[in-house]
């Protein structure tokens, strides 16, 4: 090729057009193809891929001739026959139909023969199949240059095979410009004042026989008919609307990227990209024509223009891409030094058993090593590696471990890698932060891009989570949320009000993707409205199961970018779900008390588990609702404060009940009241027995590191025990009116003697004894910081070494969906601000 790029610089008024086979053989869509030709500047050369599927089914008709399979030969040339016709009859009338008709019969006639053959020997060579493969792009040009020209656009068919000279290679055969540009210049003058409608991916060698480019080869025809035509731009229409940030299929937000550089494109084709080869970059960089990626669906958007210049912007997006089913292979040295560096030997031994070694690190001084090869080729790799490190391993020098597998490339390429802090340490601290185990790292020579290897399973989360730390300025929550009453559903409103807000003040974009009740269970990783989850909800039908089995969405969320299990049930046994969750690299945020009042051993191997896993367990509503309790106490743990008490009115239902009892109301429309007002627990009885109560107090004394159970809180319950016997919720409220008489009595013996009515709690960490926690109702005088609360109000008192004269108090409403729905917001917002991957 030449080394001169001046010498054949893009300078004619050429022009290029390559469709795919889905844009020409998708029926519906030649229509489009016609249109865009005919709009387009000219002169305009066009370069067209076989249709649909055709290219495959060529194949494996080939394929099954060789396996003396004449009717499975048949059918898939019978396929190919289909198709070209039902194409043909969208775009072409029917005397024109008939003549196309005929040259297709006329084309395939000796690949059929050619195939018959193939039959009889048993055999197809590589060059055999290149002849097979060539008639799909032969008729797809034949058929594009017909249908322009009923249209009134005069066009002709062009095999490509006239003017394109390769090597003999079969498969990817290489091409030789020079001798190509000597055929191709007296061909020129005569597609004046017409479309040559040229065929992709096939050629001819210096001894005439049809040869293919190889994958995406009809690109490559369509970048080096722009070198040699001299044309300063070639546009590939495509499916998608231009080079995306990400692989749509993975990353919902992905977007076209604007412009980019050879050099980034090349960077994309070699770590995954399947939009071009790198290969389709040479005749570009060797003559500087501009390659436009644009979308047939939507040919108005700007789509990806790809130039020697890139995008200036020093804020450009930047693509992610993943390279899959690959293997990590380790060199591991049982040695400090090494009398030989191996790198050089080990790429040798790989490279003669023509090995892909996709990236790797390895340095001069440390002999271990890292390799990322084809997962289907690790088990050879390992053996060579073996074999060529035998006398190391014998005198035990090395080990060469088995290969891990299997594994993904993920690969961030940035322009800006080599002339920008941090962009590497953004990369990884993304990863890191929502648990992605980094097995290899590997940067590009290039300075271009970064990459490393990931778990398989780790795939989507990891593209999803670099992408959107590069690419997005909003962090992607996916919330999953088990229960949907009083909290939960006072949580969906305000998802519901104030997604856009989060999103444009607090770059959080909040998607619930799943909501589960006490017998369905509804996901959609794309996201569901929460105003809607009600109706859709009531449409699922109930499952067997009651209530229904979390795990498997659990397995569904943990694919998704900070995946979030939102916990507002009252439910026994959820430590196990959160337990799983944490497994899978879910956080949790939960208003539920319950896990958090397991046994102490139980309750500390969960939090273990959190954080084995980098997961965060937020719980701020667990005391208080949205209160900033438990976080005021973190805040003194860890900053050496010494709490001596704490103590106050943990409860907001029981708040509100005292201070209705006071006002003269009756105890069982008082509990009525808080049950509506949405204070109490689903079962008021847990409010008034004081568990509630006691479980908030034991989830302080253990932030406090006070190894307590349940059990060691004394417990005194607001009503006698004997009344707190009824499962039903109902009918629990109608059995405490047998007290209202009783309970009044006591409460006006109270007033007349200055005194109020009041649940507290104290926590005791320094007690003669050891510690001790109790709750239960008192009866405090006017001076006694409790009394002023009204309603709802919970405070908490406390009282440390350097709050020892004035006590930190933190005072407001206690209870109720909407307070506690914001402190549940709040936890997630916590959570996403953990977890931003900063630019
Ligand atoms: N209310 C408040 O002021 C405060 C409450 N909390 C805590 O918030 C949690 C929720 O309270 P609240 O909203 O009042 O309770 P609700 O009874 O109003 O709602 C509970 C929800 O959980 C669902 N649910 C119950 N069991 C299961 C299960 N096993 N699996 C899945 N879903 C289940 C219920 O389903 P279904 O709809 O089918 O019945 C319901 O949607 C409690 O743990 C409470 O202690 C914390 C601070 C304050
Ligand atoms: N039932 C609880 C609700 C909050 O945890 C209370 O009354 O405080």
């Amino acid at each position: 090729m030449s080394s001169n790029p001046s010498h054949y610089a893009a300078s004619s008024p050429w022009c290029v057009y390559k469709f795919g086979g889905s844009s020409v053989g998708t029926p519906g869509r030649l229509p489009r193809v016609l249109s865009l030709i005919s709009e387009a500047q000219r002169p305009l050369a066009v370069v067209v891929s076989a249709l649909g599927d055709t290219t495959d089914w060529l194949i494996s008709a080939a394929s099954a001739a060789a396996r003396g399979d004449e009717a499975g030969s048949g059918a898939e040339l019978a396929q190919v026959r289909s198709l070209a016709r039902s194409i043909a009859g969208t775009v072409l009338e029917s005397a024109v139909l008939t003549a196309h008709e005929k040259t297709v019969e006329q084309l395939l006639a000796p690949i059929e023969r050619l195939l018959t053959g193939v039959e009889l020997t048993r055999e197809c060579t590589p060059a055999t199949l290149d002849e097979v493969l060539s008639v799909g792009e032969r008729i797809s040009s034949e058929l594009v240059a017909r249908a322009l020209t009923a249209r009134g656009i005069p066009a002709l068919a062009v095999d490509a095979r006239t003017f394109l000279v390769t090597d003999e290679t079969a498969g990817a055969a290489r091409v030789d410009i020079e001798a190509s540009r000597a055929r191709l210049t007296p061909l020129v003058p005569g597609w004046e004042g017409k479309v040559p409608v040229i065929t992709g991916f096939i050629a001819r060698s210096h001894q005439g026989r049809t040869t293919t480019l190889g994958r995406n080869g009809s690109d490559y025809t369509a970048t080096l008919l722009s070198w040699l035509l001299g044309a300063r731009q070639v546009t590939v229409w495509t499916d998608v609307p231009g080079v995306m940030t990400a692989d749509p299929a993975l990353v919902g937000d992905a977007y076209p990227v604007p412009r980019m550089t050879y050099a980034e494109a090349l960077e994309l084709a070699h770590f995954g990209t399947r939009m071009f080869h790198p290969r389709t970059m040479i005749p570009l960089l060797e003559s500087g024509a501009a390659l436009h990626i644009r979308g047939t669906t939507e040919p108005d958007a700007p789509g990806t223009r790809i130039d020697a210049e890139g995008n200036p912007d020093p804020h450009r997006p930047t693509s992610v891409t993943s390279l899959e089913r690959l293997a990590l292979l380790h060199v591991e040295s049982l040695r400090p030094t090494l009398n030989e560096p191996l790198g050089h030997r080990v790429l040798q031994a790989l490279e003669a058993a023509r090995i892909t070694v996709w990236g790797g690190t390895l340095s001069a001084l440390a002999p271990s090593i890292s390799l990322v090869v084809p997962q289907a080729q690790a088990e050879r790799a390992h053996a060579v590696l073996e074999e060529a490190l035998r006398g190391e391993r014998e005198r035990r020098e090395v080990r060469v471990p088995p290969p891990h597998a299997p594994v993904t490339l993920v690969t961030l390429v940035a322009e800006s890698m080599g002339h920008r802090p941090n962009v590497a340490g953004r990369f990884f601290h993304a990863l890191g932060n929502v648990g992605v185990n980094v097995r290899a790292i590997l940067q590009g020579a290039s300075s271009r891009s970064v990459s490393c290897a990931v778990d398989a399973e780790d795939t989507a989360v990891a593209v999803r989570t670099v992408h959107s730390a590069f690419n997005l300025n909003e962090t992607e929550i996916n919330v999953l949320l088990v229960g949907k009453g009083t909290v939960g559903g006072r949580l969906l409103a305000q998802l519901a009000e104030n997604a856009k807000t989060l999103k444009a003040r607090h770059g959080v974009a909040l998607r619930l993707v799943g909501v589960v009740d006490s017998r369905r269970a509804l996901f959609e990783p794309r996201g569901l409205p929460p105003a809607e989850v009600h109706a859709r909800l009531a449409d699922v039908s109930p499952g067997n199961a009651s209530p229904p089995d979390v795990r498997p969405l659990l397995e569904r969320l943990s694919r998704l970018s900070v995946p979030v299990l939102v916990d507002c049930t009252a439910a026994d046994g959820l430590e196990t779900l959160y337990a799983e969750a944490f497994r899978r690299g879910i956080h949790v945020v939960a208003a539920n008390k319950k896990p958090l009042a397991r046994p102490w051993k139980e309750c500390e191997s969960l939090h273990g588990l959190a954080r084995a896993h980098f997961r965060t367990w937020h719980y701020e509503t667990t005391v208080g609702a949205s209160l900033p309790v438990i976080e005021t106490l973190k805040n003194l743990v860890r900053t050496g404060d010494r709490v001596e008490r704490i103590e106050g009115c943990f409860s907001g239902s029981l708040g509100a009940i005292c201070h209705a009892l006071m006002d003269g109301v009756p105890l069982s429309q008082a509990v009525r009241t808080a049950r509506t007002n949405g204070y109490t627990e689903p079962h008021p009885r847990d409010d008034l027995s004081g568990l509630d109560v006691a479980r908030k107090a034991l989830i302080l004394a253990r932030e406090l590191g006070l190894e307590l159970e349940l059990e060691d809180v004394a417990v005194e319950p607001l009503v006698p025990p004997e009344h707190l016997r009824e499962e039903d919720p109902e009918a629990f409220l109608r059995t405490l009116g047998s007290l209202d008489a009783d309970v009044s009595a006591q409460v006006a013996r109270y007033r007349a003697a200055g005194r109020s009515l009041r649940y507290l709690a104290q926590i005791l960490p320094n007690a003669p004894g050891g510690p001790r926690v109790k709750v239960g109702p008192v009866a405090v005088d006017a001076a006694h910081p409790a009394t002023g609360l009204k309603g709802a109000e919970a405070m908490v008192s406390f009282f440390t070494e350097r709050y020892r004269e004035f006590p930190l108090i933190v005072r407001g409403a206690g209870a109720g969906g909407d307070v506690t729905a914001a402190g549940v917001l709040a936890d997630i917002l916590r959570l996403a601000q953990n977890v931003r991957g900063r630019r």
